[in-house]
């Protein structure tokens, strides 16, 4: 089943268009990596889908609902791990966990198992009356993704969920989306790491210049371009160049 359809999708900032006639379905229970240069419009896309964003046209429709028409029920059913930390950091974590779950109707005693169990495994730590406005960048990634997925939704989406995490949080955070996926969950992030995303996305979709410019699974999309790594494929296919290319910022000075 189509958990995501999206028919002719557009969208103009101004008078900048950003997607150009996006055509997708999603099938439930995979991991989605969604790539594309800075500005192809990735977090747009997320956006609308999250019912953030009604200014577009053409269809879109998430766990069989208009985005457009009934935003509320998306929001409801979904998860959204936003790029930015737009949470609010005069708060704890605790009093933010506590605000979330409240808002999705959750027992405060479900809230609290569910976020102290993620945090031990995000490997999250703190002292109880520390404000979120003290934490790092990274710790303010690991609250938001903890917060976005307490109410077990069905279908989330992250973007850039690896910005600002090291090494073995990533690993983490991998590991633990791939586990969300193995519960039947599917998953639509958007990344630059092109490594974690070659290896644990079931499709990847290629945003470039507002149109999808590949589709399908690593292998799948590699046969047409035969360049061996998707950091390759990403640079053939949207312009870019992995050759090195010499540049002198000081020179004939
Ligand atoms: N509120 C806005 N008003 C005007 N232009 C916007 C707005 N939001 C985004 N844009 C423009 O739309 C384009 C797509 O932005 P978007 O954030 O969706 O790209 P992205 O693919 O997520 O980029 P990145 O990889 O850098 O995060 C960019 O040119 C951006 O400047």
């Amino acid at each position: 089943m189509s958990i995501i359809k999206i028919s002719n999708l557009q969208k103009a900032y101004g008078s900048k268009s950003v997607l150009r006639g996006i055509d997708l379905s999603v099938e439930a229970g995979q991991i989605i990596g969604y790539i594309g240069p800075n500005g192809a419009g990735k977090s747009t896309t997320i956006r609308i889908l999250a019912g953030l964003d009604k200014n577009y046209t053409g269809d879109v429709e998430v766990l069989g609902f208009d985005v457009k028409k009934d935003p509320m029920e998306v929001k409801r059913r979904i998860g959204y791990i936003p790029e930015a930390a737009e949470i609010y950091e005069m708060l704890t974590p605790k009093e933010f966990y506590e605000l979330v779950g409240g808002l999705q109707d959750l027992p405060w005693e479900t809230t609290q198992k569910r976020a102290s169990r993620l945090q031990e495994y995000l490997d999250l730590k703190y002292s109880p009356d520390q404000r979120i406005d003290t934490f790092s960048k990274g710790m303010k990634q690991k609250v938001l993704l903890i917060s976005g997925l307490l109410h077990d939704p069905d279908l989330i989406f992250l973007d850039e969920p690896l910005a600002g995490l090291d090494a073995n949080s990533v690993i983490r955070v991998k590991d633990l989306l791939q586990q969300l996926t193995e519960r039947g969950k599917t998953i639509f992030y958007s990344s630059h790491i092109m490594e974690v995303v070659e290896k644990i996305s079931d499709r990847i979709i290629l945003l470039n210049d507002g149109k999808i410019a590949a589709n399908g699974t690593f292998a799948e999309i590699n046969a047409q371009a035969h360049s061996g790594s998707l950091e390759t494929l990403f640079s053939q296919l949207t312009g870019g160049s992995a050759a090195r290319t010499d540049f002198d910022f000081t020179a004939d000075e």
